[in-house]
């Protein structure tokens, strides 16, 4: 559950989000929006990487001003540029290390990340340099290094761009499939199409709300 109240973000004299205010409870949620219009700062803010000026944001109950370290525990953060999430030189060390942090026995960290290379398709590249990946594949990689966290909340910022329309279509699907709650900051319509709720942004307000059909029929006007 993702709550926004009356959420202000300014950066200096510049206010980028004006208001917001949405309580989040459904499986799949979309943002989409104009570029520059707010969506990536709303999407920062669910983790308290961006914190509201004013208002409130409560995620998995906790206030992300005041909570931040615990919510970052439970809310999986994929960024659009994958390169910016690898850290370690091959594809199975890149998943084992935020494991490692969790202090597990190396035989646990082992079985979880064969068991998610697997699921994610990137058994055959465990040893290979992650950064030897094409994008798709280290957009995939970035994936599989947030999912072995098995975060209860996973929030993505525009996580198709890089990829073709196999890639794309098995990142919808995987998304169904999912457990977790997932918010979902894109540009890629068809991605969203059989979501649950999308919300449009327009600079820095919720203009639309609802179905997808209804949102991206109200964004495909505005933009025309
Ligand atoms: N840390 C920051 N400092 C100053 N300005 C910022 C910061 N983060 C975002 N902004 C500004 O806030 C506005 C909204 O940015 P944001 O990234 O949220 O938009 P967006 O809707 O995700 O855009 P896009 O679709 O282009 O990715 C932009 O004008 C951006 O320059």
């Amino acid at each position: 559950m993702i709550e926004f109240a009356d959420v202000h973000v300014s950066f200096g004299e510049r206010e980028v989000l004006r208001g917001v205010t949405a309580t989040l409870s459904e499986h799949r949620v979309g943002v989409i929006g104009a570029n520059g219009s707010g969506k990536s700062t709303l999407a920062r803010l669910v983790n308290g990487l961006a914190l509201p000026t004013s208002g409130t944001v409560t995620v998995l109950g906790l206030d992300t001003r005041r909570q931040g370290a615990k919510i970052r525990r439970g809310v999986g953060f994929l960024f659009t540029d994958p390169d910016a999430q690898i850290v370690m030189p091959t594809v199975a060390e890149d998943v084992a290390f935020s494991l490692r942090r969790k202090g597990l026995a190396r035989e646990e960290v082992e079985r979880r990340v064969r068991e998610v290379l697997d699921r994610y398709g990137l058994t055959g590249h465990a040893d290979h340099p992650a950064h030897h990946l094409s994008g798709g594949q280290k957009q995939l990689l970035a994936l599989c290094s947030v999912m072995v966290l098995e975060p209860d909340i996973l929030v993505m910022d525009e996580p198709t761009t890089l990829l073709d329309l196999r890639h794309s279509r098995q990142v919808a699907e995987l998304l169904r499939g999912m457990p977790q709650q997932v918010l979902v900051v894109s540009h890629d319509l068809p991605l969203l199409t059989d979501f649950d709720r999308v919300l449009v942004i327009d600079q820095g307000r919720i203009v639309a709300d609802g179905g997808p059909d209804e949102a991206i029929g109200h964004y495909r006007k505005m933009m025309a």
